[in-house]
């Protein structure tokens, strides 16, 4: 099978980190691949931010089904932006890593908290537990004060900072487990598991085998319903070139 990992920021650094982690993880008969939008902010900070990466993840998603479709595709933001609009215009199932990561951590704890960068970008992590339906068995949404691209730049001083905010996260919460909250932390899981000592859940790789379980069920976004492909209708300049999809 083809997964197709999406980053929705610009950078190709981080897309290659998305990448290597999702290849390392996948079965043996699971082709991944991974790419970014042209367009759009090279990290993403904030609803504004969010809301300008959808695009690009849905122009990605229908330019993969055009030239290379894949038996399933993967939003690598932790704000699983354009998730639903994703869902609506291909067949292939489309799965956000915070929505991912809240599912296996919930099938491991009773209780856990999400260590995300910058503070601004909590109450995103918050809207999207409570859109899921799991505020109940989130702690606490922490943030390590780390700006995104700080990931690949500065990257011992992040993976410093996240262990840190962890290591509060495990004495403080009451919890069994972390959840990681960017796509740009897809290759730190096992060493902030092993310096905090416990379960960490991160979403581009809960997003791959999750995304192989649904492959491997059969299973594809219902084209029934609010999910079914979107009305055909005029477009007007610099999307007129989606009019009558
Ligand atoms: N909370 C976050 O830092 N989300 C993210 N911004 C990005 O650019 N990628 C993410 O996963």
């Amino acid at each position: 099978m083809h997964i197709h990992l999406i980053n929705p920021n610009t950078t190709a650094g981080m897309t290659a980190t998305i990448r290597d982690a999702g290849i390392a993880i996948a079965a043996s008969g699971t082709r991944v691949t991974a790419s970014q939008p042209d367009s759009g902010p090279v990290s993403i900070e904030g609803h504004f931010d969010e809301a300008i990466s959808a695009v690009g993840v849905t122009e990605e998603i229908m330019r993969m089904d055009r030239e290379s479709p894949a038996d399933a595709y993967v939003i690598a933001c932790f704000g699983d932006p354009g998730l639903l609009a994703a869902r609506e215009i291909t067949r292939a199932p489309v799965i956000g890593i915070a929505e991912a990561a809240f599912h296996m951590a919930a099938l491991i704890s009773t209780r856990f908290s999400v260590v995300t960068t910058l503070g601004r970008t909590v109450i995103i992590a918050e809207h999207l537990l409570d859109q899921y339906g799991f505020s109940h068995q989130c702690r606490r949404v922490r943030a390590a004060e780390i700006p995104v691209l700080d990931l690949e730049d500065d990257g011992d001083r992040a993976l410093e900072k996240i262990i840190e905010e962890s290591c509060r996260a495990r004495d403080e919460d009451g919890i069994g487990a972390i959840v990681l909250g960017c796509g740009g932390m897809a290759n730190l899981t096992e060493t902030i598991s092993r310096e905090v000592g416990l379960p960490v859940v991160e979403g581009v790789t809960a997003s791959v085998k999750l995304a192989e379980a649904l492959v491997g069920l059969g299973l594809s976004t219902s084209k029934v319903g609010d999910l079914a492909f979107p009305r055909a209708k005029t477009f007007t300049g610099q999307f007129s070139h989606l009019s009558g999809l």
